[in-house]
């Protein structure tokens, strides 16, 4: 469903619900979560440029993607395909090889190796892994070549202009700003990124980017979602309001060898961003089978490289005559010290080394509860251990580990609710106690029953973040409930208390299967730790037949009464602070 339907629903079942009594049904069913149909859908991470090993910045992008691919998959979306891979041509990988003493594709395949053991290690479920330079990709290159040309978007000029090697990209006088060096002489650097900028002239191939101008302003405007969040959609209608020079989509062959040759003419070699963003139709198969997935395509990107995904890829696409992608999603950066994080500043931190100290679920859940879309977030180890110590050791840990104590439940099984001690009741404000639980109680189960069509529609609008805090806030206010009944307290061998006992750690049990189910997509492993501790099984686990609470409505609960899983010990492990030492030592 759209977000805007999804939102719709919550507005009517959360706010007035918690006024109104709660109806405490999740509004996660097949027919509202995964929409009347089940449909394909390519999630996509960049490409990697290949000129350096793996950073923490690529691995939020593969991140971000993931989750989302994760979620799809729990709601039933229909088939799906994650795809990512490593960018491996150009100017800078020849540069990088010639400095590290080695060859591209020696240099390429090492680099290549590194990204996709990161993202294997980090648990990212892609489905397809391409490389540029394998020969599906670059048949797939030439023949999209063929189609531009066949459709007249190409002409051979000559182009003049401040050409900026680490970018890959000619800029205009506008994007550009001086320094000096030591020795006093000036330079021009890029304004946005700071890399110098040479004056270049040759011979090219040019795109008919100028052309594509209203046809890109239609696309958007037709689809406002296009570009995702609102701030990146109208940067992206602002550039398209100033002008939209062609574009040179080749380099000489004697400056560039390491490329994809232009069909038909040897001396000119096919730019580094045409052939890179062409990945996106070789992996399903272009030209042959890509109509199964195309244009069924979310792109999920830094916004260091919108403009390369929002202007020149839908130009170049229905040059070929092809639509344009359905969305592209855009994030900001992590930062270093308030300097972005790059192979080509130095400044990055080891995803392998953050793995290795905050586990792959503890890195996973603070980039992804930390990161936010619309802005640049530093990065600091001891954000980490605070984040994770107070989130999922003591807060989700905490709880799952005194809710499943033996002292309190003996038998280990998944207790009864009963209706006598938390009745069903129209309006909690107005109805003296009936039972044992408060008004404070209602207002807790309410917040909970609310959270799956919350997070559902965060993720819809690729706010992840959002959908973890409103996750950690249940949490906390769980910990709340238990805390404020001290079941601990009761008396285990009074009938009446039992009843109140039960109940407390039913309700408890049922917002950590909720949180568990919820948090799938983000931390797996741990997930799937406490799912199973609460014996949840495997077919139990899907977003979109996802209930709470259902003894409150009458309903029957399939897990009451039923042997709890194994205690396999802490969910989360709590982080000690000096292991931001250890972590630095690692880095040096
Ligand atoms: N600091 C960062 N924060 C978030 N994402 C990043 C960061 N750096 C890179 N990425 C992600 O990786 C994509 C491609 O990055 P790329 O391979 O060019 O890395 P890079 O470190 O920016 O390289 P370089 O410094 O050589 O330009 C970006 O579009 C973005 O999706």
């Amino acid at each position: 469903p759209s977000s805007r339907s999804l939102m719709d629903k919550l507005n009517r079942t959360g706010p007035s619900t918690a006024r109104w009594g709660p109806p405490l049904a999740t509004g996660l069913h097949r027919s509202s979560a995964s929409g009347p149909g089940r449909r394909r859908l390519l999630l996509s991470t960049p490409i990697f440029y290949a000129n350096g090993p793996p950073h923490l910045g690529h691995l939020y992008s593969a991140l971000l993607a993931d989750a989302l691919h994760r979620h799809r998959g729990l709601r039933g979306a229909g088939p799906g395909r994650l795809s990512t891979g490593t960018d491996e041509h150009g100017l800078k990988i020849q540069q990088a090889a010639a400095a590290a003493g080695t060859s591209p594709p020696e240099l390429c395949a090492h680099i290549s190796a590194l990204f996709r053991q990161a993202l294997t290690q980090a648990a990212v479920s892609f489905t397809d892994f391409i490389r540029t330079s394998e020969p599906r990709h670059q048949r797939a290159v030439c023949h999209f070549w063929g189609a531009l040309q066949e459709h007249g978007a190409l002409y051979k000029g000559s182009y003049e202009g401040w050409y900026c090697t680490p970018d890959e990209c000619f800029l205009p006088e506008s994007q550009l700003t001086e320094r000096m060096d030591t020795q006093g002489r000036t330079y021009k650097v890029s304004l946005e990124t700071g890399h110098e900028v040479h004056w270049t002239k040759e011979e090219n191939y040019m795109f008919r980017l100028s052309a594509f101008r209203d046809p890109l302003q239609k696309w958007l405007r037709d689809n406002p979602r296009a570009v995702s969040p609102e701030p990146f959609y109208q940067r992206v209608l602002h550039w398209l309001g100033d002008d939209l020079p062609d574009l040179s989509v080749s380099r000489e062959r004697s400056r560039l060898q390491w490329g994809i040759p232009v069909p038909g003419d040897s001396t000119q070699t096919i730019y580094v961003w045409v052939d890179a963003l062409v990945n996106y139709l070789s992996v399903v198969g272009y030209p042959e089978t890509h109509g199964e997935w195309w244009p069924a395509a979310h792109h999920i990107v830094g916004k260091d490289i919108l403009k390369f995904h929002a202007v020149y890829w839908p130009a170049l696409l229905m040059a070929a005559g092809l639509p344009p992608p359905e969305q592209i999603l855009v994030h900001s950066h992590w930062t270093v010290r308030g300097q972005k994080m790059s192979k080509s500043l130095g400044n990055v931190i080891d995803p392998f080394a953050c793995i290795g100290q905050y586990t792959v679920d503890g890195f996973r859940y603070f980039l992804l509860r930390q990161g936010v879309p619309e802005r640049d977030c530093d990065y600091y180890d001891d954000k980490v251990v605070k984040v994770l110590n107070s989130e999922l050791a003591d807060a989700l840990g905490g709880l799952l580990n005194r809710s499943t104590a033996l002292s309190i439940n003996p038998s280990n099984t998944y207790p009864y609710f009963s209706e006598s001690c938390f009745p069903k009741i129209l309006d909690y404000r107005e109805t003296k106690a009936l039972g044992r639980a408060s008004a404070e109680d209602y207002e807790f189960v309410v917040s909970v029953a609310s959270l799956p069509l919350q997070v559902a529609s965060y993720f819809e609008d690729f706010q992840i973040y959002k959908a973890l805090e409103c996750i950690a806030l249940c949490v906390r206010q769980t910990n709340g409930f238990f805390q404020r009944h001290k079941p601990w307290k009761l008396n285990r061998n009074h009938p009446a208390e039992k009843l109140w006992l039960d109940t407390i750690i039913h309700v408890t049990l049922e917002c950590l299967r909720v949180f568990g189910t919820l948090l799938q997509p983000v931390i797996p492993c741990t997930a799937d730790k406490l799912l199973s501790r609460l014996a949840v099984e495997p077919e139990e686990r899907g977003l979109s037949n996802l209930t709470f609470l259902p003894r409150y409505n009458g309903k029957p609960c399939p897990f009451e009464g039923r042997q709890l899983g194994p205690d396999t010990g802490v969910l989360f492990h709590r982080l000690k602070k000096s292991s931001q030492h250890q972590i630095e030592n690692k880095r040096l």
